[in-house]
């Protein structure tokens, strides 16, 4: 296990022409991937939006060296890292359960447990029924009113802010954590809050030990101080969540499914009472819905509004363009529901964001039998990494000019952009995987900068330090410090 197999994955992969760093005993080449985060972490970056170098240094070395396909090592774990287009298209659209989700590591599983995003087959297609559901058509049309209020409130804050410095990468993890909270569960930020803040610690555990590779078997003899914070955070989630849950079903009239509510958590609660035994779904299953949603649909989307307003606060002129076309069609008035599919300048800004600050870098799936990938013969166990950021900056796609902020790029939207190449533009994923939250997410980030720009003018502030940090999603590692101008 330790030697001979991954010696023979190599020999089989090389000689089909994948080449890649060499296998090391036990930890493969996680050490190496370490230092080389640590050591481009270690050195500033200039307020460019080249990133890929900074915050994937050994995928953007090792695809120069050893060119767009290549095998890597998490301990004995072989990853093949895919950045050919058509070979990312083949992995993500397929149907026949090939290319599952890759098992979660304990930590992931402590955050995610075994939810609709890391399970397969009959469970995988019950949840997904219940959130698209839950996040499309009249059920998001209903969560309008509850993003309008949230952004509201937040505006209400800044109002102390103007003509003076604000940190709005925090704002925008308060705004999400309450439009979800409100939306989603129809509580408060408080009653979530909570949840946040233990579902924050899980994350910066699961980073600090993503390339710690183990001894078989230790995690059993010997407990770190990680897996005894982490047993102790997901027991608090689950409580917390739990609360929340026994509260809605008190107010719910006993015998009376509808009066669960028309949320997230009232269909949850809808499919855990009801009598159809194919949907049902059991405690566990809805703690674990529960916390993917509120992780989910906050990290992301906070990190999405955060790089747009940098993007926007370096380039004036878009900036300009955009609040150009908020005041045109809702002049000073609430944006509506119908009109927000309008908003055709804001949907080029946000994409061209999307493409340059991916919020989730990698999409992740292993070969659950042996297959053939293109012209590839790949046995099964092999984890497969899609790196969404060097699609999104790679040159062959965008031009020598793709680490530019250039939103005339999508002017004729994203298929011209890519010229039908969907897998360099892949920020909510592709195929049957891709994010349940795409419309909530996009409707939430317009609503918000719609709002700001009725308001405000921006500018970046001279405290603010240029540093893309991946903790789950790529954020502001020290928050996105902008002056204000009140309109
Ligand atoms: C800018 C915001 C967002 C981005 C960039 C984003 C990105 C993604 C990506 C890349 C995937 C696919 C993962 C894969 O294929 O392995 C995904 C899946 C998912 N996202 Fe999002 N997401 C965002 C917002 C949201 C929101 C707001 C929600 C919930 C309200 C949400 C819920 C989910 C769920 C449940 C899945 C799993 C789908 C499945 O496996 O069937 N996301 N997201």
């Amino acid at each position: 296990k330790l030697w001979w197999t991954p010696i023979h994955i190599q020999n089989l992969m090389r000689l089909q022409g994948i080449r890649g760093p060499s296998y090391r005993l036990h930890y493969g080449n996680a050490t190496e991937i370490s230092n080389m985060e640590k050591e481009a972490m270690s050195k500033p970056i200039s307020l460019s939006h080249d990133i890929f170098s900074y915050v994937q240094p050994h995928i953007h070395a090792w695809t120069k060296s050893y060119g767009k396909n290549f095998l890597q090592w998490y301990g004995v774990q072989p990853v093949l890292v895919v950045t050919e287009p058509e070979l990312c298209k083949e992995i993500l659209n397929n149907k026949d359960g090939v290319y599952p989700k890759q098992k979660p590591s304990i930590f992931v599983k402590k955050l995610l447990g075994d939810g609709i995003t890391m399970t397969e087959g009959e469970k995988w297609a019950k949840l997904r029924k219940l959130s698209n559901h839950a996040f499309h058509g009249e059920s998001l049309k209903a969560m309008f009113p509850g993003m309008i209020v949230s952004a509201e409130a937040m505006l209400g804050r800044w109002k102390n802010h103007e003509g003076k410095e604000i940190d709005v990468f925090e704002e925008f993890r308060l705004l999400t954590s309450e439009v979800i909270s409100r939306t989603a569960f129809s509580s408060s930020y408080l009653e979530g809050q909570n949840i946040f803040e233990m579902l924050m610690k899980l994350s910066s555990i699961i980073f600090r030990n993503f390339l710690k590779i183990r001894f078989p078997g230790m995690s059993k003899l010997f407990r770190t101080r990680d897996d005894i914070e982490s047993d102790k955070v997901e027991k608090g989630i689950r409580d917390s969540i739990m609360e929340i849950v026994k509260k809605r079903e008190k107010e719910a009239i006993i015998g009376e499914e509808d009066s669960f509510g028309n949320d997230f958590l009232g269909f949850l609660l809808k499919a855990h009472h009801g009598a159809n035994d194919k949907q049902r779904v059991s405690v566990d299953e809805l703690v674990e819905e529960c916390k993917t949603i509120y992780f989910a649909g906050q990290e992301t989307t906070s990190a999405l509004l955060a790089w747009t307003v940098l993007l926007l606060a370096l380039h004036p002129y878009w900036q300009e363009e955009a609040r150009k076309e908020v005041l045109q069609l809702f002049g000073k008035q609430t944006p509506t529901y119908e009109s927000i599919a309008k908003l055709k300048t804001m949907s080029m800004i946000i994409n061209e964001t999307l493409r340059l600050y991916p919020p989730s870098i990698l999409l992740v799936r292993k070969v659950a039998r042996e297959v053939r990938l293109g012209k590839l013969l790949v046995p099964a166990n092999v984890e497969l990494l899609v790196p969404t950021l060097a699609l999104h900056h790679e040159p062959q796609f965008w031009g020598q000019d793709a680490a530019l902020f250039k939103p005339e790029r999508f002017s004729e939207g994203v298929a011209k952009a890519t010229n039908d190449n969907m897998a360099a533009f892949i920020p909510f994923g592709l195929g049957p995987r891709m994010c349940v939250g795409i419309n909530f997410a996009t409707i939430e980030a317009k609503i918000t900068l719609s709002m700001i720009l009725q308001r405000y003018s921006f500018t970046l502030s001279p405290g603010y330090v240029h540093s893309p940090f991946r903790l789950l999603t790529v954020r502001p590692q020290q928050g996105l410090q902008v002056i204000l101008q009140s309109l």
